[in-house]
């Protein structure tokens, strides 16, 4: 394969694809893989072999093991947003879809028995957000009786009400424990399912910026972009995502808080290393694994687990935790990696055991003897009887610690998940704390300490400044923040916005060094701060949210509307001159009419309303609703036309909200069964917000409405100014 081929960014090839699939939402993807799968003879010699040699699992329970493992995988979900919102929107899933399917029964794809469906709160998932339900995401998608739910899920997966994901894999940042001052660094994070859930414990204190951040990293270009799409639906501007491999992380510095002056090496409070690995654990959700499963695969994948969780154990700061899992079985994997790094470090970093943390959650403890294989299927007790032809994969860290050193590494207090357990995937899990620095970061620091009291002696032999890292793969942008108050577009925001006088102008920036400045963003102090100071070291893909779009419209004195994923950041400091405080009923009807070029009229609106824009300044600004029994609020974006007043929200938000108020969206829920013909006009004229909930995938986000400078367009916009 040559290099261009390589470098093809598959997550925006796919992106085109499913455009194209969404404009003919009627044709099948060329290659279905569904069918594919459906294929699969799901069994594999070599695998049971190796697992039954292994023990994996006590005797009596094998055979629910295999079978669990040949079934396909039930859906798994969780609602995520703000506190109120996923109150709310909890509320309204058990009421209206769970009640729905509570005693309905369905066959299932593999199964030949009617079952009842039965959604299952996951007990270990903080404040009964997560939800496992009997039915493969498959027997959600073609079962007519659960368009509904379906809907519901690609609907708000896009509005970033829920994130489905599998249970299992829901767990490693739940025993991180982040809380929102904590630094965090998620090493190997693509596709960004857990970075989404480390974010959201970041976020866990309402209307606060944390003080903390989450660098996301990952070391396939590419699959960063996957992660930049999750951070957009997360709205957070304490986010930044690198591309580095995690296992020679560089060591990167911050502003020592205590004396701003100087610098310090930036430690982690919390570090996830969700390492790759074979991923034999997920064979309910990829079958192909059957097909090409082999015992190399584990073997050689140990090398590198085992760097990254070493990389991961230095750039933790002592007092830290750290996770680390694997979707795999394999002890050689798992186990064999642990015990080598602790067999290293001593007693600087200890295994803690967290099962209070994970009430009900079934689950085997870590094992402490296992048997490493080559790929020719033989055991080996000890390195000595490897045979020299293999003795470069099979190494002799990777045996189990001698029984009489079992005490010292506590490999008990892992966590394994098999899929019988609990009808799920499989899955490992580590936590570790450190309690001192590793060995050889003290010898480093001492030689650290010599070399400057030796450098004072010869004054002037100056070493040549160090050349720049270069960095490899795609070029990206230049991360170009504000200087301050006197940044040119400024005085105009801040005197359109009324902005507080607290509000930090340099956590602004573009990402232009000239020319207009189209979108602008925001981040947090804190990653400012990381940026400045160690992007000519780590690569840096993306960071900041989006605040401020262009809009030359000679309505609006300000050459910037607001963006709907910086709004939660922003809002807290804009003054009352932006801002509607607007009754239930209009905000219903604002979002019911989100037709751009037919915005509702001023004189439609209740006459709260009507007197609260009657002086005020065309152009955009902020829609506030609170509901004071439920303690509901929603802050949307919107704009005061000269005779009209509408949201600005993309089409899932707009469902979203709608669902939230408990107002009609029924023209956006299509049942995708009937025939084209059966589907009203009305549906037919909202073509577009049909294709997003049906026909587009669920990670797909919509823009704004009009060609407004979204990321996508990225051209400056004209609104309407009706
Ligand atoms: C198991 S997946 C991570 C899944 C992710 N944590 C999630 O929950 O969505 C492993 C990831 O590690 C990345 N990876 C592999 N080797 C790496 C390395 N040396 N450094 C950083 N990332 C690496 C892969 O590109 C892959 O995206």
């Amino acid at each position: 394969m040559g290099r261009r081929n390589r470098n093809v960014n598959k997550f925006a090839q796919r992106k085109r694809e499913r455009k194209e699939q969404a404009k003919n939402p009627q044709e099948k993807p060329a290659a279905d893989t569904r069918k594919h799968y459906e294929d699969i003879v799901r069994e594999n010699a070599a695998f049971e072999e190796y697992y039954k040699n292994q023990k994996v699992c006590p005797e009596e329970e094998w055979l629910d093991f295999m079978t669990s493992l040949k079934e396909n995988l039930p859906t798994a979900f969780r609602i995520t947003g703000s506190k109120c919102e996923a109150d709310a929107l909890l509320n309204i899933v058990k009421s209206e879809y769970f009640s729905d399917i509570l005693n309905m029964k369905i066959k299932n794809e593999d199964k030949e028995e009617e079952e009842e469906i039965k959604p299952i709160s996951l007990p270990w998932y903080p404040g009964g957000l997560a939800w496992q339900l009997r039915l493969s995401r498959t027997d959600i998608r073609r079962n007519e009786l659960l368009y509904k739910l379906h809907n519901f899920l690609v609907a708000e997966t896009a509005a970033g009400g829920v994130s489905r994901q599998e249970a299992v894999s829901m767990i490693p940042p739940v025993v991180l424990k982040v809380e929102p001052h904590h630094k965090v660094l998620d090493m190997c994070a693509a596709p960004g399912s857990k970075t989404a859930q480390l974010i959201e414990f970041l976020h866990a204190e309402e209307d606060k910026v944390p003080t903390g951040f989450v660098m996301a990293n990952d070391v396939d270009n590419s699959r960063c972009y996957m992660l930049v799409h999750q951070a957009k639906r997360l709205n957070s501007p304490c986010i930044l995502i690198t591309n580095h491999d995690s296992a020679v992380m560089p060591s990167l510095i911050t502003t020592d808080e205590k004396d701003p002056t100087v610098t310090k090496p930036l430690k982690f409070d919390r570090i996830l290393c969700d390492v790759p690995c074979s991923g034999d654990a997920t064979l309910r959700k990829n079958p192909d694994i059957w097909l090409k499963w082999s015992t190399g695969n584990g073997n050689n994948l140990h090398g590198i687990q085992y760097r990254i969780l070493r990389r991961g154990c230095e750039l933790l700061a002592v007092g830290g935790r750290l996770v680390y899992s694997t979707c795999s079985f394999n002890p050689i994997e798992n186990e064999a990696v642990i015990h080598r790094l602790l067999q290293e470090i001593g007693e600087s970093v200890k295994l803690v055991d967290v099962s209070d943390m994970l009430p009900g959650l079934k689950f085997h403890k870590g094992m402490t003897h296992w048997r490493p294989a080559s790929k020719d299927m033989v055991f080996y007790d000890k390195y000595e009887d490897v045979p020299e032809k293999w003795q470069t994969v099979v190494r002799p860290q990777m045996f189990p610690p001698k029984p009489e050193d079992l005490d010292k590494y506590n490999l008990e207090k892992c966590i394994r998940i098999l899929p019988h357990h609990q009808d799920t995937g499989g899955f490992f899990v580590a936590v570790f704390e450190k309690t001192s620095q590793l060995p050889w970061e003290k010898a480093e620091e001492q030689k650290m300490e010599t070399n400057e009291t030796a450098e004072v002696s010869k004054e002037e032999k100056k070493e040549p400044p160090k050349k720049k890292r270069r960095m490899g793969g795609y070029r990206e942008d230049p991360f170009v923040f504000f200087s301050g108050d006197t940044e040119d577009v400024f005085p105009s925001i801040k005197e359109y916005y009324d902005l507080k006088s607290d509000f930090d102008s340099t956590c602004l920036l573009t990402r232009c060094h000239v020319g207009k400045k189209k979108n602008i963003y925001l981040v947090s102090s804190v990653v400012k701060d990381v940026v400045q100071k160690n992007e000519n070291n780590i690569k840096i893909i993306n960071t900041g949210v989006k605040t401020f779009v262009r809009c030359d419209n000679k309505n609006m004195t300000c050459p910037f509307r607001l963006s709907q994923e910086g709004l939660p950041s922003i809002s807290q400091y804009i003054g009352p001159k932006r801002r509607v405080n607007i009754l239930k009923e209009d905000l219903i009807l604002v979002l019911q009419n989100d037709n751009p070029s037919n915005p509702p009229d001023i004189k439609l609106f209740s006459e709260h309303t009507q007197n609260l824009v009657k002086d005020f300044a065309t152009g955009s600004c902020i829609l506030e609703y609170q509901d004071t029994e439920s303690n509901l609020k929603l802050t949307l974006v919107g704009w005061r036309g000269v005779h009209s007043l509408r949201a600005y929200t993309a089409t899932p938000d707009t469902v979203h909200y709608l669902r939230l108020l408990g107002a009609d969206y029924s023209k956006y829920d299509v049942n995708k069964f009937k025939k084209a013909s059966d589907v009203s006009d009305e549906a037919d004229t909202n073509n577009v917000a049909e294709v997003s909930q049906c026909s587009t995938s669920e990670n797909e986000p919509n823009g704004d409405k009009e060609n407004n400078g979204d990321v996508s367009t990225n051209e400056t916009s004209n609104i309407n100014s009706t």
